[in-house]
């Protein structure tokens, strides 16, 4: 089953025209990654199909819906979950504050969504889950500090886990192993593989190490100056002519 079906997606900034008739499909329970050089959009395909800004042209359907024009929040709501190249976190606040923060949203989403408001769990319960959750991550010795004060990678992993605490069905991370030392890198390999085949996630990311992007996606699609170029199983896309010329050819190796 088709999670996303994009068509005919274009963008163009003032100055610089970057999506150029983008169709792009996520399947249920895929990690699909976006590969593509500096610059070939693939952070505005993502604000584009977060709700972040809209087309000039094309369609977006998430599950059987066109979404073409909810804003992101309402996509947020239908189970849509987004992470940033820079992690975006309520850094003043608690790493806990920050996870108690993210499952009162939840709350509010599902109260909104079932008319039952007085059906908010407890504060309590909720920073008993929150310390739960953080456990689960190993981030629950740094649960009193500010989140500001994490490490890199440490943040990316509590933006992640906010994420999580949602409950979306599709996951959109925009470089998840950026400026990552290698062990924190296969520990996020790992951590990404296991919300596919265990919790039955469908993921969607960016990524320019090519480690990581062999490490999980059971589907390549290339972008080059916003136009897709090729799209498939990850071993095929990397035997293509053309991907072959742009990432794998002399002096390549980099995406
Ligand atoms: N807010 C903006 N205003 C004007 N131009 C922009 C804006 N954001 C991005 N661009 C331009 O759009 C093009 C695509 O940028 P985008 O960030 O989508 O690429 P990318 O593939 O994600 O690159 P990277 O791998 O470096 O993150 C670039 O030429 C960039 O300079």
């Amino acid at each position: 089953m088709s999670l996303i079906q994009a068509h005919g997606l274009t963008f163009a900034y003032p100055s610089v025209r970057v999506l150029k008739d983008v169709a792009i499909t996520v399947e249920a329970n895929e990690s699909h990654v976006v590969i593509g050089p500096n610059g070939a959009g693939k952070t505005t395909l993502f604000k584009v199909l977060s709700g972040e800004i809209f087309p000039q042209a094309g369609s977006i359907r998430y599950d059987g819906e066109d979404v073409t024009r909810l804003d992101a929040w309402q996509r947020v709501h239908r189970g849509i979950g987004r992470t940033f190249q820079v992690a975006r976190l309520f850094g003043e606040q608690t790493v806990l504050n920050n996870v108690v923060l993210a499952l009162e949203c939840r709350e509010r989403i599902n109260g909104s969504s079932a008319g039952r408001w007085w059906r908010l769990t407890p504060a309590r319960a909720l920073q008993e889950e929150a310390m739960e959750r953080l456990a689960s991550y190993g981030l629950d010795r740094r649960a009193g500090d500010a989140a500001a004060t994490l490490s890199h990678g440490d943040k990316k992993r509590l933006e992640l886990l906010l994420t999580l605490a949602l409950h979306p069905k599709l996951i959109m991370l925009d470089e998840p192993t950026a400026g990552m030392a290698p062990e924190d890198r296969r520990a996020v390999v790992a951590l990404i593989n296991r919300l596919r085949e265990e919790e039955g996630l469908t993921l969607l990311l960016t990524e320019h190490d090519m480690e990581v992007v062999f490490g999980l996606a059971t589907r390549l699609t290339v972008l080059n100056y916003g136009e897709i170029i090729a799209s498939g199983d990850p071993e095929e896309v990397r035997r293509d002519a053309r991907v072959q010329e742009i990432y794998f050819g002399k002096g390549g190796g980099h995406a």
